[in-house]
């Protein structure tokens, strides 16, 4: 025997091509007929077992596969064929009442009512009776009628197992084609297999006595005690067998991501913080120092609400105000501000968030004084919205995920170690930092990872949040915030170049995700 070990469905399948070839000089054999043959019992068997013979290290045989399309009568087809096609139904009728002409109305007792339309139609078409003031008036009731004869034909072909469309000529494939639109035939695609040994495969059960033993894949109590164990056959476990793809139930991947970067953050030691989808332009952008005529709250990118359009402010919007007009936290001045009147009016306009930023300054905004004492380290995962064009790139609605650390002495550094740790950990293995800028952080950072085949990728963006930020919520301590997409992460996950192919639903996709 050849270097190579064959399962006993192997040995079963070659066995009955030995035979074959020995009788009769057959090299191939079809699936339906090998799954007849008592060895194999099933033509699921008989495919797994040709696919393991068909594979890399033994190539014994090919698995051939022809395609065909095949005519077929439906249910409604079959019962046209017996008592004729619709149009052939009120012939009948009148002919078996005698009569010469019937109003349109009564078509209604003798067919369906999804019949009747056609059935007038090819009453005219065929020429067996026309149509005069809502009757029909018989013209000819002895006619013939192809389309009935070629439902017959396809009855008889498909008892010979012959339903091959090739099987019927042009004019035939017309009417098919036009049976098939009024639901009396279908056309199904066929796959026809059979397996065929290789040289190789000739070779092999020429040279060989194939010796079958019964194996078995268990040892169980009963075969130790009784002694069989002597002469059993374990079959010998081969991990590299293929065998039928399962698709188990799982959870969407853009969920999936969601808990991987849960865990990652959890593993860091930070505690997650929810909130609302709606919030007022005071905690979206005002806390955050972003001026009332900064541009990204322009109509463009920000989704205000009309109903409410409105909601409440803390107390607070007298600091907050101070520190845009004058850069004052209390009567200290920590910086020039942005020198404009800010209005309280628009602080209290409804949006829905435009990122989880907010999420982290509220959280420091809720904090009592004995609380801003200690260490934080926090995160949120979220929906946000920006009114943007759908395209490969963007969707109105995507998910951020946000963290800050508030702490005694750290700093800029720290930031950057953290994030390299982070991506690390989501499995990005070279991180490079860029400088860059956002209203709320100073200084700010980006960082980039390298993607095999796509290059560097801006991923996050990053920095130490700003005293105009902090200081009129009481808190004088360093605060290192980041922020991340996650929709770009679970592109780069699976290899997608359009973000919508996640929101898709594709189930080939999804099973495989
Ligand atoms: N909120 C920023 C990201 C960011 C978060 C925190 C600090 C700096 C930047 C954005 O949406 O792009």
């Amino acid at each position: 025997m050849e270097d190579f070990k064959l399962h006993n469905d192997e040995k079963k399948l070659l066995k009955i091509f030995q035979e074959a070839y020995d009788n009769k000089n057959i090299t191939k054999l079809s699936v339906e007929g090998l799954a007849k043959n008592e060895l194999m019992g099933s033509e699921t068997k008989v495919m797994r077992t040709a696919l393991w013979l068909s594979a890399e290290d033994k190539k014994l045989v090919n698995i051939i596969e022809n395609k065909s399309k095949i005519a077929k009568l439906t249910e409604e087809g079959k019962k046209v064929v017996e008592k004729g096609l619709p149009e052939r139904q009120v012939a009948n009728y009148m002919i078996e009442n005698d009569l010469k002409n019937i109003p349109i109305k009564e078509l209604g007792n003798i067919l369906d009512k999804s019949e009747v339309n056609p059935a007038l139609g090819n009453l005219k078409k065929k020429k067996i009776a026309k149509i005069e003031k809502g009757n029909i008036i018989i013209e000819n009731l002895q006619y013939e009628d192809k389309e009935e004869n070629t439902l017959n034909k396809i009855k008889i072909n498909e008892e010979n197992k012959n339903s091959d469309l090739n099987n019927y000529n042009d004019e035939e494939k017309k009417l098919i084609n036009n049976l098939q639109k009024r639901g009396f035939i279908a056309i199904e695609e066929e796959v026809d297999r059979a397996i065929e040994l290789t040289e190789k495969g000739i070779e092999f059960i020429k040279n060989n006595i194939i010796e079958i033993k019964e194996e078995i894949s268990q040892l169980t109590r009963e075969h130790i005690v009784s002694g069989k164990w002597k002469d059993c056959h374990i079959r010998p476990y081969d991990a590299k067998i293929p065998s039928e793809e399962v698709y188990p139930a799982k959870l969407h991947p853009m969920t999936r991501i969601i808990n991987d970067v849960k865990e990652v953050l959890i593993g860091m030691g930070f505690k997650e913080v929810k909130n609302p989808i709606v919030e007022t332009e005071f905690w979206n952008f005002d806390v955050l120092f972003e001026p009332q005529d900064h541009p990204a709250r322009d109509m463009q990118d920000t989704f205000f609400l009309r109903y409410p359009n409105k909601g409440e402010i803390p107390e607070m919007v007298k600091d907050i105000k101070s520190i845009h007009e004058k850069g004052m936290v209390g009567d200290k001045k920590i910086s020039k501000g942005w020198r404009y009147e800010f209005d309280e009016e628009i602080s209290k306009k409804t949006v829905l968030r435009t990122h989880t930023t907010v999420s982290s300054i509220k959280y420091l905004a809720s904090l009592t004084d004995e609380e801003k004492e200690k260490p934080h380290k926090i995160f949120s995962i979220d929906r946000v919205f920006r009114n943007e064009a759908i395209d490969y790139s963007h969707l109105p609605e995507f998910y951020q995920c946000e963290g800050i650390i508030l702490a005694e002495g750290v700093h800029f550094d720290n930031l950057i170690g953290l994030l390299k740790e982070f991506l690390n950990r989501l499995g990005f293995e070279q991180v490079r930092i860029r400088p860059a800028y956002f209203p709320f952080t100073e200084p700010s950072l980006e960082a980039e990872v390298f993607v095999e085949g796509r290059g560097w990728l801006e991923l996050l963006g990053a920095g130490v949040f700003r005293p105009e930020v902090v200081e009129p919520l009481g808190i004088n301590k360093p605060v290192l915030a980041w922020g991340i997409g996650l929709s770009r992460l679970a592109m780069l996950r699976w290899g997608l170049t359009d973000i919508r192919e996640l929101h898709k639903n594709e189930l080939n996709w999804l099973k495989k995700a």
